[in-house]
């Protein structure tokens, strides 16, 4: 690039950094007027509350104004968190305005852009940057130069495309420009990726590739699936499809109809700065555990990282058999066509209580049931049946307040109490009065029951997924093996707990059975790391948020948690299940995490690894180290730490499972900060982190050491995976230590690939 040029666009970022100088100056003095507002109403508000109290009537209106004094609190207070947002987004312009710019050709008219995070109109409505959500900035990262289109709300529009140009700018200062055909040079990208990593993911803004555009921008489908080899970007841009599909439904879409399913904690903490970087508030986030734990209360449902640690221990085949039925859709087929069968009898309804004593029998709730239209679905019969409940309990209610305790509780009754039920209600006789107190005064006390009636708990639901169980046989598993099954269950059930195979289907059946479950204004639904969930549980997800477009993401090649027993395409049968919906399955293969050197190491353990694309970003090898024992492993793994502290901020040591985890926390003794990591973690310090692979699943590390790889640990089929997903997680530098030989999936792998003693060279790249 001329020097000529580059002082032009430099003259060009200093004039708009000025103009975003001034409007944050005007900002801030509008922010101080907006403070000084909430002060005084603040102010005001103290005073009115010191208005005579003492008289009830005084009381209500005072309330009245109190509320008022709320609202208008409230109302300067949002002012002001929008301005503070403003104003933060207008300091990241300030240090890099923009980012891209294209030059166009609309209908004959020319015209030049520049794109940035957030749009920036100055006084006289020039467009000084285009928020890249725009729709015209789709044109900077799809097209190559020449003819290229573009959608808007009213259709495709056509221009050509004459120049990209792509910026690096630092504190208003241009680092790099250069004009480019590509969607987004390579040399770009070197830069952003050779970086240390931080504790918190960047967005991609700047950088985004063209597949991952279309990730980001895809409005059309009802799900969208992608299938997105480790390091590609999924995370990525499943957040910066939440930015986009926020930025373009601004009226009917606010981040809290959004929902990301996460895969950990740590996870979440992790990605948790990048929405916010783009001026957007973050989505809700939940893991697998907590959703079901929010469904099941007073239930431990057992997680999916509890399971892992059981399984290494046993599984036996029977087992086996019975987890891959009931996390098939084809079980949830089973519940539906039980509950259509089942008899009004087989429901296990359960009686009511309220003070020791039956308010309603089950006898006389299977009545209600019965007495339903024999083809209704079983869950408006429910609800029919809870609504006559609900019906005879207000009945029950109007014949209760003529008793004579509820009288002599009316006379007792306080002034503040009598207040607080009358309200400012009027009543045109006084025995009106008495009958709506009296009323009040028993539907507080029969509360328990319409809660009991309210939230189901006149049927027993866990023993009717015993019920079902009992017609569910599955016909490859001996009878015996099977009622032991059951019998396990409801001892669980005893001891408030729930094997997880069984959470997705019993809660199908609860919400099948009672009409209930459902959130309806959820409007969309992000999986990252899809391949741990099973079938039944994605079917139970949607079946819990029916209005929510879908976007799932994973990689099959990182299945940790079900490869060992689970043998089914993982692709095919996600889009088998949801069939009847439009749906947009997009794959992504080029890697852009790590190295060259670890992306290529990484594929060479997987049977299909030929289709992964590894960016080109130079490296060492990955380094294995075998060693006779225990003591000898430990010695290498603290020489490797001292050498990989000495470049990097952080180095994580990754293990199959908690155990070895544990036990080599317990052992290793640095003379630098060390934490073991469990799943209550949730922030990531610097120093040297240890914890099992499960942990790490979504993140990544500058330096990373894989322990320990041998022949002994890493034997299953299933374990490939769980290397595959160690080795991933590297960016820079990775090592992996055995005690004795190492494991088959690594001597398979060409010699070349890897350095074998600790002399450490880079490679050249092909
Ligand atoms: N277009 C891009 N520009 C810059 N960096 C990118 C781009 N795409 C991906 N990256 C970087 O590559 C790394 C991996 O991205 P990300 O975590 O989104 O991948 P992933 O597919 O979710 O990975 P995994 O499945 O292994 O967890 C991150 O550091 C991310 O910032």
């Amino acid at each position: 690039m001329d020097a000529e040029t580059k002082q032009q666009e430099q003259a060009r970022v200093t004039a708009v950094v000025e103009k975003i100088e001034q409007r944050l100056h005007d900002k801030n003095v509008q922010l101080e007027q907006a403070q000084r507002e909430t002060t005084s109403i603040d102010r005001n508000y103290g005073d009115n509350t010191r208005v005579n109290i003492a008289e009830v009537d005084d009381r209500i209106e005072t309330n009245a104004a109190v509320q008022q004094q709320k609202q208008l609190v409230a109302r300067t207070v949002e002012n002001e968190t929008i301005l503070k947002q403003q104003m933060k987004q207008l300091e990241d312009l300030q240090q890099s305005p923009y980012f891209g710019r294209i030059d166009i050709d609309e209908d004959g008219e020319r015209d030049t852009l520049y794109i940035g995070t957030a749009s920036f109109i100055d006084a006289k409505q020039n467009f000084l940057i285009y928020d890249w959500r725009a729709p015209i900035s789709g044109i900077y990262y799809n097209g190559t130069l020449g003819q290229v289109s573009y959608e808007t709300p009213n259709g495709s529009v056509q221009a050509e495309l004459l120049k990209k140009r792509q910026f690096l700018i630092e504190q208003g200062k241009i680092e790099n420009l250069f004009d480019t055909n590509e969607t987004v040079g390579d040399s770009m990208l070197q830069h952003v990726l050779g970086a240390d990593s931080d504790e918190y993911m960047q967005n991609i803004v700047a950088t985004i590739q063209q597949e991952q555009n279309d990730i980001i921008r895809d409005t059309k489908h009802d799900i969208l699936i992608v299938q997105g080899v480790a390091g590609s970007g999924k995370t990525s841009a499943i957040l910066q499809r939440i930015a986009f599909l926020l930025y373009h439904s601004r009226e009917s879409l606010n981040s809290e109809q959004m929902i990301l399913f996460s895969p950990n904690r740590l996870f979440s903490h992790y990605i948790s700065e990048v929405l916010p970087s783009l001026g957007e508030k973050n989505m809700r986030q939940v893991t697998l555990a907590e959703f079901l734990g929010q469904r099941f209360s007073g239930l431990h449902v057992e997680t999916l990282f509890e399971r892992y640690e059981q399984d290494q221990l046993s599984f036996p085949t029977a087992a086996q058999k019975i987890r891959r039925y009931k996390e098939s859709r084809a079980y949830l087929e089973v519940v539906e066509r039980y509950l259509k069968q089942t008899q009004p009898q087989q429901l296990a309804f359960t009686s009511v209580y309220f003070e020791g004593r039956t308010f309603f029998t089950k006898d006389e709730i299977a009545k209600i049931y019965a007495q339903q239209p024999v083809n209704m679905l079983a869950a408006d019969k429910f609800l029919a049946t809870k609504n006559t409940l609900i019906k005879r309990l207000k009945r029950r209610i109007h014949e209760e307040a003529k008793a004579d305790w509820v009288a002599a509780e009316v006379d007792m009754l306080s002034e503040d109490r009598y207040r607080s039920i009358v309200g400012t209600q009027r009543f045109a006789t006084g025995d009106d009065e008495f009958r709506f107190i009296a009323e009040k005064l028993v539907r507080d006390r029969l509360a328990i029951v319409y809660d009991a009636l309210y939230n189901d708990y006149f049927i027993d639901i866990y023993e009717q997924y015993a019920d079902f169980m009992q017609q569910a046989t599955l016909t490859d598993v001996a009878p015996a093996i099977w009622q032991a099954m059951i019998a396990s269950y409801r001892q669980q059930i005893e001891r408030h707990q729930l094997r997880l195979e069984d959470a997705a289907p019993l809660l199908y059946l609860r919400d099948r059975l009672t009409g209930s479950g459902q959130n309806h204004a959820m409007q969309h639904l992000f999986i990252d790391e899809m391949q741990d969930y099973t079938m039944a549980q994605l079917t139970y997800i949607k079946h819990a948020f029916p209005r929510a477009k879908l976007t799932l993401l994973g990689d099959r090649a990182q299945d940790l948690f079900t490869a060992h027993y689970q043998q089914h395409d993982f692709i095919a049968a996600l889009t088998t299940i949801f069939h009847t919906h439009s749906i947009n399955l997009i794959t992504l293969n080029k890697s852009y995490r790590s190295t060259y050197p670890i992306t290529t190491f990484a594929a060479a353990l997987l049977p299909a690894g030929n289709e992964i694309e590894a960016f080109t970003r130079d490296g060492h090898k990955p380094v294995l180290i075998t060693t006779d024992s225990d003591a000898l492993s430990l010695q290498q793994i603290t020489q490797q730490c001292r050498r990989l502290l000495l470049q990097h901020e952080t180095v994580a040591i990754l293990t199959k499972d908690q155990a070895t985890s544990a036990q080599l926390f317990a052992r290793l003794k640095l003379d630098v900060e060390t934490t073991l990591l469990t799943d209550a973690d949730r922030a990531l310090p610097k120093g040297v982190l240890i914890l099992p692979i499960y942990l790490a699943k979504g993140l990544e590390f500058d330096a990373i050491i894989a322990f320990d790889v041998s022949a002994v640990h890493f034997n299953a089929a299933g374990d490939r995976d769980i290397l595959y997903t160690i080795a991933s997680r590297a960016m820079h530098e990775l090592v992996l230590v055995s005690t004795g030989t190492p494991c088959r999936f690594i001597s398979e792998i060409p010699a070349e690939m890897l350095e074998q003693d600790a002399a450490l060279t880079t490679t050249e790249l092909p």
